[in-house]
């Protein structure tokens, strides 16, 4: 991973030791191939992911977020390098040491893959009668897991009868029959609607947090991420570009792929701000008249908040909230303030210079024109 600047590496040891790791990549490489072609779908992927973590994985569409996942179970095999699930490398599996593997690793989809014909509780069941597990025991763990994700009313109920909330209940509690150490989220929440998406988002935070599973979930919704994943690797053309607690990649993305991916969560200048701005040359003159827009932001790696009373101070004069927010990470403030001033300082660098003190990053987004001052 030469994208990662040493600060991001250690950030990312601080958060996942070394040792002790429930699934490592080690140089993992996987190569399609179709005809003479090849596609390099994952190369020289080498991080690991330790017990009850969740983390995320996000990248562009094709970026190789699927295949990384699937190589977990072995789905698919890596062409180069090894996957270590537990310590063991999965690809020294014979057929019986697979089957078990894969019990221990549960798997949820986008579009649930229930059988229509079979009731909440026979899909649940189903993998432990395929498995030869008595039947009393089937009817403890399925009356466990339907009370863990709460549709023990709707036991008898076909999926078609069900909301897509409630069918990735039953899906998560399928996932979940053989008590597995990993749950494996295909983007699991991408069908259902915003207020669905946050309470399955809030019962996988609540499994992960009750049975100590450790959850790897691929998504292209960031709002996702940022709810509930510890730490995020961000893939581009099959390599991991960053990689680090999601406080610290979503505050401060290092790569414009990232930065592409976190768009939608920025807000972006409204346009009635945004028209009419005249941006301002680094170190250029100020005049006492101009009204300036001053871009505030947190990025987290402080953990501390906005300090407007020190901007107030600076500015010596009336300072108005324009736009923006401040989201919490991972208890972390982060986010970006735009507030519009007047300054008596003289110039745009010592402007900046005396805010440094009152948010992570400050920068001068332009004046306002419109106004009757001379430049
Ligand atoms: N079985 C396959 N045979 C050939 N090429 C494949 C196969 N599976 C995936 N690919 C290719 O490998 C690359 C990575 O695919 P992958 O599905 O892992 O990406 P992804 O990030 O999950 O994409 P998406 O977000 O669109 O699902 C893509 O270019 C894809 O077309």
């Amino acid at each position: 991973m030469t994208d990662l600047s040493e600060q991001r590496r250690l950030q990312a040891a601080d958060v996942a030791p070394p040792t002790a790791q429930r699934v490592v990549f080690e140089r993992l490489g996987k190569a399609y191939r179709s005809g003479a072609a090849t596609l390099q779908a994952l190369q020289d992927v080498d991080f690991g992911i330790a017990p009850g973590e969740v983390f995320g994985i996000i990248g562009r569409s094709g970026a190789g977020k699927s295949t990384l996942l699937r190589v977990i179970n072995r789905l698919e095999a890596p062409s180069s390098g090894r996957v270590l699930v537990n310590g063991t490398d999965v690809a020294t599996l014979d057929e019986p040491a697979l089957r078990h593997l894969r019990r221990r690793i549960g798997m949820i989809f986008q579009h649930f893959n229930l059988l229509s014909a079979k009731t909440v509780w026979e899909n649940v069941a189903l993998p432990l009668r395929v498995a030869g597990v008595p039947a009393a025991a089937i009817e403890r763990r399925v009356g466990f897991l339907l009370d863990l994700v709460g549709l023990s009313a709707k036991r008898d109920v076909y999926p078609a009868k069900l909301s897509g909330g409630q069918k990735q209940r039953v899906g998560i509690a399928r996932a979940l029959v053989h008590e597995p150490d990993i749950l494996l989220c295909d983007e699991a929440t991408s069908a259902l609607d915003p207020e669905t998406t946050q309470s399955i988002l809030a019962l996988l935070q609540d499994i992960n947090r009750r049975l100590g599973l450790t959850v790897v979930l691929i998504t292209h919704e960031m709002a996702v991420v940022r709810e509930i994943c510890d730490r995020v690797a961000v893939l581009e053309k099959g390599r991991v570009v960053e990689l680090g607690a999601v406080w610290s990649v979503f505050g401060a993305p290092q790569v414009e792929a990232t930065r592409a991916l976190l768009r939608p969560l920025v807000h972006e200048l409204p346009a009635e701000l945004a028209q009419g701005l005249l941006p301002l040359a680094s170190g250029a003159r100020l005049d006492p008249g101009w009204t300036l827009l001053l871009e505030l932001r947190l990025t987290g790696a402080q953990a501390r908040e906005c300090e407007l009373g020190t901007l107030a101070r600076v500015l010596g004069g009336k300072v108005e909230l324009l736009h923006g927010g401040i989201d919490r990470i991972q208890g972390r403030p982060q986010g970006r303030l735009v507030v519009s001033a007047r300054t008596a300082l003289a110039d745009a660098d010592a402007l900046l210079a005396a805010l440094q003190a009152s948010a992570d990053g400050v920068a001068i987004l332009g004046r306002r024109t419109g106004e009757s001052h001379a430049a």
